[in-house]
């Protein structure tokens, strides 16, 4: 089985703690998230930050994009962005212009299928417009009210698209196993990380649990 890659979630508001909270966990994780609210605070000159201080691991900017695809995203990519993400409930033309963006930049684009209804539908339609990476997400709110991705994990592996499967929303160390065996490419790791007493650890336990559920 191939080896999902893992993407830390950097959740923090803080740009000095967000880099730190990088540099501790970097050996374990292979993407760096750039999660909403950070960047929403922080702006692409974080992004230039972690472009530079990392420039051989992936970045992904978790914008959500709502709007304005092609206008919105393309700054992140021209600042170093591997992968921004667009919202699929934003529709096929705010999709359609993240792609164009991307393909400007050599890049790739991931549609978020939080409370999208259709999920299906929604990764068919983005996979033949040239989305690269659908993403499973249980949002925090979501999660708060006691709901987990892995449904609609095992729905969207099992279409069988030529897109990889990324999948978000309280993963954690218990949960890493029937993660990689849902066919998961992309395990992303936020709270389980950041919240632990050393993140450094956890990332490395995370590391080590996805390998040994990968063999
Ligand atoms: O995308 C996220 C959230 O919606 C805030 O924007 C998180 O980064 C993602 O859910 C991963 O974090 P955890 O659920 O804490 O693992």
């Amino acid at each position: 089985m191939a080896r999902p890659l893992i993407q830390m979630a950097l959740d923090s508001l803080d740009f000095n703690q967000t880099v730190a909270l990088a540099d501790q966990v970097a050996p374990y994780v292979d993407i760096f998230e750039i999660g909403t609210p950070c960047i929403k605070y922080n702006g692409v000159n974080l992004v230039k930050e972690l472009r530079n201080r990392y420039p051989d691991k992936l970045l992904l900017v978790d914008l959500k994009t709502m709007d304005a695809g092609e206008y919105e995203a393309g700054a992140f990519y021209a600042a170093g962005a591997d992968i921004c993400t667009v919202l699929g409930v934003s529709g096929l033309a705010t999709i359609g212009g993240v792609i164009k963006a991307a393909k400007k930049h050599a890049a790739e684009v991931q549609v978020d299928l939080i409370n999208v209804p259709n999920k299906a539908e929604c990764a068919r339609e983005s996979a033949k417009l040239g989305a690269q990476i659908m993403g499973v997400h249980t949002g925090l709110d979501a999660q708060a009210a006691g709901q987990t991705p892995f449904g609609d994990l095992n729905e969207v592996t099992s279409l069988g698209l030529n897109v990889r499967v990324s999948v978000a929303g309280g993963i954690k160390p218990a949960t890493i196993d029937q993660t990689v065996k849902a066919g998961a490419n992309i395990i992303v790791v936020g709270a389980a990380i950041y919240g632990a007493p050393s993140p450094a650890e956890a990332a490395r336990e995370i590391r080590e649990l996805v390998d040994a559920a990968a063999v």
